[in-house]
């Protein structure tokens, strides 16, 4: 069987549900299970309603409208105005209206998991109904009873084993009978509450139906021919890999590689499934193979761009040297808050280190740090990280920006820049 995932930017239309549904039925007679994201921007839109509803914003209902508009315009497209797509929509939608009805939750991620999720409720609703509107036949499937999670929030952790369990009872008859359409990014806790995988996080979505059912290969379908040596949005004269190893695809991604959710490889890598990254534009194009054997050749570095940093530089309250004591605190709190640490620095009397940006858990950790240390930062930075460099090269992607933060290692250099 294949999985299939297919992104935002592939269905922000009802041109990209089209076509997904021409890319499908090229596939006609093979096992397939269908891994959907939010349509376009919805998650940003659907984030921004999260914040307007906590802070009891005015304009609430003005995203809220936008939201619906922007769905039921697609509806509208595609369907006769009494097909029940219409409907099943609109009761997707019916959750936010009972939400934003009461007071806020004091659990922010809580809520932003509840308010968030419904991008790919609905999207997957869309699909699937599109796909049998053409004649395939497809069944909606709610992810949240399959993919178990404990209770963290907008980074749920799956549980592995109950997660393949009822996957592999319940999945397989399904394909039997016909394509299965699921909601990517989302888990589902004990108590029957929402959560979500970080952001991106469909592609995981994909590697875990995969790997449970032990899928011959996964293909996300990209608005990219495939995985390159850099962001084409961010440089010229990128070429594409045709093959790329599981190690330099996790490292990339690790890295902060846009393109595939850093958690997705290493269940493929070791149910040894491979992962085809393909332009939905070009279903027959060769992309990008991601497995075990892939050639190593890079032509040019590998330079992976990771914005919206904050650095951080801490030093005792007494200005004694740094010692491990401090640093067992500073990483308890990082890890209470979330915080994944992107890179960082020792030296005799200060500690710096630098992570992506997020107002509410930084303003937390900021908190909670200024107990203990003396706090200074810096925003709005970027990390370049290049791998297979070669020294001349670093120069000139820095330009005219100042480094505040260098790291070199024998494959890979690391700078923050301002
Ligand atoms: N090394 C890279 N190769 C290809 N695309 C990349 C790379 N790094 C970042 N990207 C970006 O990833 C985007 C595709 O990923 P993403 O937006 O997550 O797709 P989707 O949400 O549709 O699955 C591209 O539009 C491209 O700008
Ligand atoms: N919709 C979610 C999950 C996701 O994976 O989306 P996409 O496949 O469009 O990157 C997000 O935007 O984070």
């Amino acid at each position: 069987m294949l999985v299939f995932k297919f992104g935002g930017a592939s269905v922000k239309d009802a041109a990209g549900i089209i076509n997904l549904t021409k890319v499908v039925q090229k596939y006609a007679g093979q096992q397939l299970l269908i891994v959907v994201s939010a349509m376009g921007k919805t998650t940003n839109a659907l984030e921004k309603l999260t914040k307007a509803y906590v802070d009891q914003k005015d304009d609430i209902h003005l995203i809220y409208n936008e939201i619906k508009d922007y769905h039921f315009h697609i509806l509208s497209e595609l369907f006769d105005p009494s097909h029940p797509a219409f409907d099943e929509v609109a009761n997707t939608f019916v959750e936010i209206d009972w939400m934003i009805e009461d007071e806020p939750h004091d659990d922010y991620d809580f809520i932003y998991d509840q308010l968030v999720s419904i991008g790919e409720l609905v999207s997957t609703r869309i699909v699937n109904a599109y796909l049998n509107h053409v004649g395939l036949t497809s069944k909606w499937l709610d992810v949240r009873g399959y993919i178990h999670t404990d209770n963290t929030y907008r980074e749920g952790v799956v549980e592995w084993a109950k997660t393949c369990e009822h996957i592999q009872q319940d999945i397989p008859a399904l394909l039997q009978k016909g394509i299965v359409v699921t909601q990517g990014f989302l888990g589902g806790t004990s108590e029957n509450f929402t959560t979500t995988l970080g952001r991106e996080g469909s592609d995981y979505t994909a590697a875990i139906f995969a790997a449970c059912l032990k899928a011959t290969s996964v293909t996300t379908w990209k608005d990219v021919p495939g995985i390159l040596n850099a962001d084409p949005k961010h440089f010229k004269d990128t070429v594409k890999f045709d093959q790329l190893s599981y190690t330099e695809a996790i490292e990339m991604t690790y890295y902060g590689a846009g393109v595939i959710h850093p958690k997705t490889i290493k269940p493929l890598q070791n149910a040894n499934i491979p992962l085809l990254v393909k332009p939905f534009g070009d279903p027959d194009a060769i992309g990008t193979v991601i497995s075990e054997t892939a050639a190593l050749y890079y032509e040019k570095p590998v330079i992976i761009v990771k914005q919206d940093q904050v650095l951080v530089s801490l030093s005792a309250k007494d200005y004694t040297f740094i010692t491990e004591d401090h640093l067992s605190a500073v990483f308890s709190l990082f890890a209470a808050n979330h915080i994944k640490i992107n890179m960082m620095q020792v030296s005799a009397l200060s500690f710096t280190v630098c992570f992506d940006y997020r107002e509410e858990r930084f303003d937390n950790l900021h908190n909670q740090l200024k107990q203990e240390f003396n706090v200074k930062y810096n925003n709005n930075l970027t990390i370049i990280t290049v791998r297979h460099y070669k020294q001349e090269e670093l120069k000139a992607l820095i330009d005219d920006r100042t480094v505040l933060l260098e790291q070199l290692s024998r494959n890979t250099a690391q700078m923050v820049v301002k």
